[in-house]
């Protein structure tokens, strides 16, 4: 069974995204938002470490190999770690849009299990722009870019501002983020829009 709530099919005034005219360009590597982010952060140990490379128009790629840790079933992913995968890379892709946003809704579909020790090869694009609300879509598939798709999701992200951040997370993160001295990083949580 599979399917998209109402909730994820952008309204009729929706507009095609648009890229931003700095966006990294097709090929690069987009770099983690946030060292100690579960999805992509370099410095969290405990972390999937995922790489976003930029593809064309609004979309990304990004590989994920399951790990040991992140068994649920016996030798199979776990699909909460999945669906985490599919978010972070849809969440990705709000850098070449250069807008912050934050997922409002995710919707999974697992369509084969996932055994450790695979890589998963993630596709993610945003479909459709209406005001704060960002639609996109993602894939990952099993073996390679062409195998078959083993787990997709629908999302909506909601724009936000940093004050969002600020107000909502805990003061030493926040505090450590405004020193981070990755200038890309921190341009990436601070540029909004330019
Ligand atoms: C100083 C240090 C700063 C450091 C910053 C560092 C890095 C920043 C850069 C990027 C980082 C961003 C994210 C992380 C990246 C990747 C990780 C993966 C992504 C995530 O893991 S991120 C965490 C999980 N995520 C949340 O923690 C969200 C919790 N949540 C809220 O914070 C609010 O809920 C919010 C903001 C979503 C909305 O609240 P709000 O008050 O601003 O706006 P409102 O409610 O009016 O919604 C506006 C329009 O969206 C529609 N809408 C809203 N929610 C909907 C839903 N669920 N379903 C269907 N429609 C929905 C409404 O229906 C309305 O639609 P309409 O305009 O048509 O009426």
């Amino acid at each position: 069974m599979s399917g998209t709530s109402p909730a994820l099919t952008p309204p009729a005034d929706a507009v095609p995204p648009v890229r931003h005219p700095d966006a990294p360009a097709p090929g690069e590597l987009l770099g983690a938002h946030y060292g100690q982010c579960f999805g992509c952060g370099d410095d969290q140990p405990h972390g999937l470490h995922l790489q976003a490379r930029a593809g064309e128009g609004v979309s990304i790629t990004a590989e994920f190999t399951v790990r040991p840790a992140h068994q649920g079933a016996p030798g199979l992913a776990h699909g909460g770690v999945l669906a985490t995968a599919l978010d972070e890379a849809l969440g990705s892709l709000n850098w070449l849009l250069r807008t912050i946003a934050v997922t409002g809704r995710l919707e999974t579909d697992f369509v084969r299990p996932v055994p450790v020790g695979t890589t998963l090869y993630l596709e993610a694009e945003v479909t459709a722009v209406s005001g704060r609300k960002i639609y996109s879509t993602a894939t990952g598939r099993l073996g390679g870019p062409d195998g078959p798709v083993a787990v997709r999701a629908d999302a909506l992200f909601v724009e936000v501002k940093v004050d969002h951040f600020v107000h909502h997370g805990r003061q030493e993160e926040i505090r450590a983020a405004l020193n981070d001295p990755d200038q890309v990083r921190r341009a990436r949580a601070f540029e909004v829009n330019p």
